[in-house]
Order: structure tokens, then C-alpha cells, then sequence
């Protein structure tokens, strides 16, 4: 859906739309549901690996937009691919779920439990957005993607991370609140179900928390942004990016972007990214390159991964 096809039913513009955000256009389901765009990644996953989903030992589904609680999406992913063997299960960490989702994979591997996982971060943003707030309509889009991460004796995927929470700003970014409304509870407060964002709020924590966290992350690997051959950070705003590139004093042609043609997807923005770059032969995924991979949104969450593949 393009921004011109958005302002037919809302109050926008594609000059306003692209000019503040970047985005141009975005993918809305028709009646998809997340799971249905999990499983689909998770199949081709496996094709590439060529691996059988009984090979699988756990699968993660990064998402803030689930099917419903229960059975999570991960669960109903290891239904619809077949993965017999695999422990499934959701993480909720809004636009740094795939970070957070790849860190704990990564430690269930190097623990030597597991040898076999898939991780997705995938989203139908447009079924919690409330399409009469064009302030946050006209941002959000529905995709997934995903990876699959084997045990190898090679060196380690991750070289440093930082995963952060503040949860005391948690309220600036909120979707599915809900309150005690049993026939002895007391609460009079009204279920707040969709998305919802104070936007300079959250602009300006990124602005300010994230340069931050990569440099805090890049040190730790005791690397420089020199070393960095690309920036994988979460798909908000164009400006976001702008703004990083200077504060981490690196080229703006190292943070890869396509928030342009799928908007803000929250938890799949990082793995979309990730697997276009691999199509496009961006990653030779021969053990040459290192990234830095940073989600930053609701909970307050943020955090950095600086990989090698
Ligand atoms: O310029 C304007 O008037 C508006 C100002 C507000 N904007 C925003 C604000 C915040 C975000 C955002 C969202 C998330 C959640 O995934 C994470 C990180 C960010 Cl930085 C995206 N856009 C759009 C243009």
C-alpha cells in the first residue's frame, strides 16, 4: 500500500509521509495472519539450510502482533512446518524482539543443548494499529523474516551485545493494555488494545539511547565503527538514521535501509533487512564481514549485537 493509496481513506500525503519518515510504501496483510508469515519464513529457511523441520530443535518468533497468547505463533509455526521435535515459544520485545530473540538463541546453542534453530521476528502490525490515528497508521506494516543458526566449531556469532530495558518509560509506546475486570475486581479503567505512541518521546529516546549503546557494544568487541562494514538498525525513520550516522561518526551508506518499501515492522524490520542484503549478495555469509545489529523501541527496550558472519 502506498502512501497515496493511504491518503484515500486518511487525511496524509506521500510528501508528508516520505518527507518525516522515509516510508513510501508498506505490506498489509489481506487475511494472513502472523503465523501464517512465520511459517512461510521458516519453510524457506529450512529449503536454504537444506535441512528437515524435524531437524529443528527450537523455534522463536519475535512479535508484539501474535496470533493470541495462546498457543503462541511459535507454537502454531512448529504445527504448520511440521517440526516435531522443536520447543517453540514467543518473546515479546517489541522493535528489539529479534535482538533479544537472537541473543537467547544464540545461548541455548553455546550451552551445547542445541544444535538447530530458527529465529523469526515477524509482525501484522495493522491488525493492533488504530487506523483512525493517522500520527501512527501511516508508519507500521505487516512482514517477517527470519534465521536459522547452526552449533560450528567456527568462532562465535556474537563478538559483544548490550540488551537494554527502561521500563519506566515504558508508557510511551503501548498496544493491548488490559485491567483487572473479574466480578470482585474494583478497576474502572477501560482496555487500551491499540497501538499507541508519543512520538517525540520515543524519537528522541532513540536519538539519545541508541549512538550509545553501539559504541558501548562496538567496545566491548574491542572494535571500532571503522571495522564495521554494515549497520543493521531497526526500520522507524529515515531521520533516525541520519542522525546515528553522524553520532557514531560513520558513513550513512553503512546503515542499510528499506523502511522506504515496508515501513516500521517492528521485530521483523532487523531480519528483513538481514535477509535482502543476503539475496542481494550484500553478506557473502563466509565468515568476512561484521555487523552491528540494533533494535530500539516499546518497553522501553534497546540493544545492540555485534556479529560476525
Ligand atoms: O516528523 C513527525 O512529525 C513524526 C514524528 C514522530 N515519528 C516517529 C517517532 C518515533 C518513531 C519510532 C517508532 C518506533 C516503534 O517501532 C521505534 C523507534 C522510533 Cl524512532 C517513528 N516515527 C514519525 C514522524
Amino acid at each position: 500500500m502506498t502512501n497515496d493509496d493511504l491518503s484515500q481513506i486518511m487525511e496524509t500525503s506521500d510528501e508528508w509521509i516520505s518527507s518525516r519518515t522515509g516510508i513510501r510504501r508498506r505490506h498489509i496483510v489481506r487475511d494472513e495472519n502472523t503465523s501464517d508469515l512465520a511459517s512461510n519464513v521458516a519453510q524457506q529457511l529450512l529449503k536454504k539450510a537444506s535441512l528437515a523441520a524435524e531437524d529443528l530443535d527450537f523455534i522463536i518468533v519475535a512479535t508484539v502482533s501474535p496470533d493470541g497468547n495462546m498457543p503462541s505463533t511459535a507454537s502454531l509455526v512448529q504445527a504448520k512446518i511440521g517440526a516435531s521435535k522443536a520447543f517453540a515459544f514467543d518473546l515479546t520485545a517489541a522493535c528489539s524482539g529479534f535482538v533479544y530473540a537472537l541473543s537467547v538463541a544464540d545461548k541455548l546453542i553455546a550451552s551445547g543443548a542445541y544444535h538447530n534453530g530458527i529465529v523469526i521476528g515477524a509482525e501484522v502490525l495493522s491488525k493492533i494499529v488504530d487506523w483512525s490515528d493517522r500520527s501512527t497508521s501511516v508508519l507500521f506494516g505487516d512482514g517477517a523474516g527470519g534465521v536459522l543458526l547452526q552449533a560450528s566449531s567456527d568462532t562465535p556469532l556474537i563478538l559483544a551485545e548490550s540488551l537494554k530495558s527502561d521500563g519506566n518509560r515504558g508508557m510511551s509506546l503501548t498496544s493491548n493494555l488490559t485491567h483487572a475486570n473479574s466480578p470482585f475486581s474494583k478497576s474502572e479503567s477501560e482496555d487500551d488494545l491499540f497501538l499507541k505512541m508519543d512520538g517525540r518521546a520515543i524519537f528522541d529516546f532513540a536519538v539519545r539511547d541508541v549512538p550509545k549503546n553501539i559504541l558501548e557494544s562496538l567496545e566491548k568487541a574491542e572494535l571500532s565503527p571503522d571495522d564495521i562494514d554494515y549497520l543493521l538498525l531497526h526500520q522507524a525513520n529515515s531521520r533516525i538514521l541520519d542522525k546515528m550516522a553522524r553520532k557514531i561518526k560513520t558513513e550513512r551508506h553503512k546503515f542499510l535501509q528499506n523502511m522506504q518499501e515496508y515501513g516500521n515492522t517492528s521485530a521483523a524490520s532487523i531480519p528483513i533487512l538481514l535477509s535482502e542484503a543476503v539475496d542481494a549478495g550484500t553478506f557473502k555469509l563466509d565468515g568476512s564481514q561484521k555487523l552491528v545489529l540494533t533494535g530500539f523501541g516499546g518497553g522501553l527496550t534497546w540493544g545492540t549485537l555485534v556479529v560476525k558472519i
